[in-house]
């Protein structure tokens, strides 16, 4: 395919996906990237440094990744002539299957939709994977930060952050309420000559395909729990039915069998024999009982807004949101990102944590079957947080710590890396 503004790198190939979705991934394979606003110009090119080294350290020149760089949100606006989210954008991510992207700006109460939704939306990227763990020696302002390992499964493409919604005093919000009160017999809006209308769109199939990978993770990692966090005592239909899809999936699809008379379940892992554990917790308890008892969740099915919630709460707890990786998957394509924004106040300053890029590389390259390369950059993370050089977020917390900028963190990594 050939592109108007992206360059596709001289040398390299792409991925290939063969028909069981395992990939073909080549020696020097081309990885699109999206810098980022705000901070994306400080952490994107030190997560690309720190990549770079540790795959040469790994593999002594035979691999090598091509980046080609990919346009959305500010420096798309500029060069696509005020296009924030070009086609061709897309059309190189599907092309290459799997890439990395740094933070973008979305406005509040107005303006352009999140384009980071919309990524997600576009390519179906429904699963958004956030896996919260301790690094030792990270600050954190709980006792044992140690007991919070969890990965979150956020579902992706439903719930209210669907976008449909209308504005308060608009033609359309009072077409939708005169609509609910005369063909819907609905009495409850409160305020109906003043109100904004938000549509919260759950369904079985976008459920039961969330549920199903966070449960082969479960079994694939040989997890002890599975907890389905949802609010379906207030909402029943969508929150509500999420959890009972869920356990109707577990039991139909991989033999689950209730415990104690349900509703939560209990089956061995196919592989280990080892008994796992699927249970539910409505939302708001949840975020009390990850801080009290932590070490009783593993991995975390949820919807979309809890899931958002979850995320940068969970990454508090084991020294923030500098250090929390993901990534968005479909079945086809995996498009890895931080869990934090653009953190404006700090743009251009070469201040912010890389860390969350970094391991959301490291999860990228797992993902490639590079596990040596991502092993050396936790290793290399590792080294840097013990001998206490580390940013800002870290450094305010820590007794006796040198503070780094960015790009620094990202040599203190590299020079951390064991050499093979
Ligand atoms: N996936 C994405 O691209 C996302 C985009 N956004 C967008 O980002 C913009 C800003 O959102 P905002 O709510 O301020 O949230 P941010 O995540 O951008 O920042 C909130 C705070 O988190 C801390 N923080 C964030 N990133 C880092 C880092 N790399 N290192 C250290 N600390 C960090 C900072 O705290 P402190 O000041 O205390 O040091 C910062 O002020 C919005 O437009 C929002 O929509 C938000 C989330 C995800
Ligand atoms: O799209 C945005 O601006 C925010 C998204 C977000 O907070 C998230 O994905 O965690
Ligand atoms: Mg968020």
């Amino acid at each position: 395919m050939s592109y108007q503004f992206i360059k596709v790198p001289d040398h390299g190939e792409k991925i290939s996906i063969n028909s069981d979705l395992s990939l073909n991934v080549p020696d020097q394979p081309i990885i699109p990237f999206i810098e980022g606003d705000g901070i994306g110009v400080d952490i994107s090119p030190v997560m690309i440094k720190v990549v770079d080294a540790a795959v040469e350290k790994s593999y002594d020149g035979r691999r090598k990744i091509s980046w080609m760089e990919i346009f959305t949100g500010e420096k798309a606006a500029e060069m696509y002539d005020g296009d924030w989210f070009p086609a061709e954008t897309l059309d190189a991510i599907k092309e290459y299957s799997v890439g990395i992207k740094g933070p973008l700006t979305t406005p509040v109460g107005g303006g352009f939709r999140s384009l980071n939704v919309a990524l997600r939306q576009e390519l179906d990227l429904y699963t958004c994977l956030r896996p919260v763990r301790w690094f030792e020696g990270v600050p954190s302002p709980v006792k044992e930060p140690g007991k919070t390992n969890m990965v979150i499964f956020r579902e992706n493409s439903e719930d209210i952050y669907a976008g449909i919604e209308w504005k308060a005093g608009t033609a359309q919000a009072s077409k939708i309420i005169q609509y609910l009160q005369a063909e819907m017999g609905v009495s409850k809006i409160r305020f109906p000559d003043d109100c904004g209308i938000g549509i919260k769109p759950v369904s079985k199939e976008g459920t039961q395909r969330l549920v199903r990978k966070a449960l082969q993770y479960t079994i694939d990692q040989d997890l002890p729990s599975l907890t389905l966090v949802h609010k379906g005592n207030i909402m029943k239909f969508t929150e509500g039915a999420f959890k009972d899809w869920g356990y109707q999936l577990a039991q139909e699809e991989f033999g689950a069998e209730l415990l104690d008379g349900g509703p939560w379940m209990r089956l061995n892992n196919p592989v280990t024999g080892k008994e796992i554990i699927i249970k539910d917790v409505i939302a708001d308890a949840m975020l009390q009982q990850v801080l009290l008892r932590p070490d009783e969740y593993s991995v975390i099915a949820t919807l979309n807004l809890n899931g958002d919630y979850l995320s940068d709460a969970l990454a508090a707890q084991v020294g923030g949101i500098g250090i929390a990786p993901g990534a968005n998957l479909s079945d086809n394509i995996a498009l890895f990102e931080a869990t934090h924004g653009t953190a404006p106040k700090y743009a251009g300053q070469d201040k912010v944590n890389p860390g969350s890029l970094i391991l959301s590389a490291e999860m990228m390259l797992r993902h490639l079957g590079w596990n040596e390369a991502a092993d050396l950059i936790i290793e290399g993370m590792n080294g840097a947080i013990q001998a206490k050089t580390v940013t800002y977020d870290f450094e305010r917390l820590m007794e006796g710590a040198r503070l780094l900028k960015c790009s620094e963190f990202g040599d203190a990594i590299i020079d951390k890396m064991p050499s093979a």
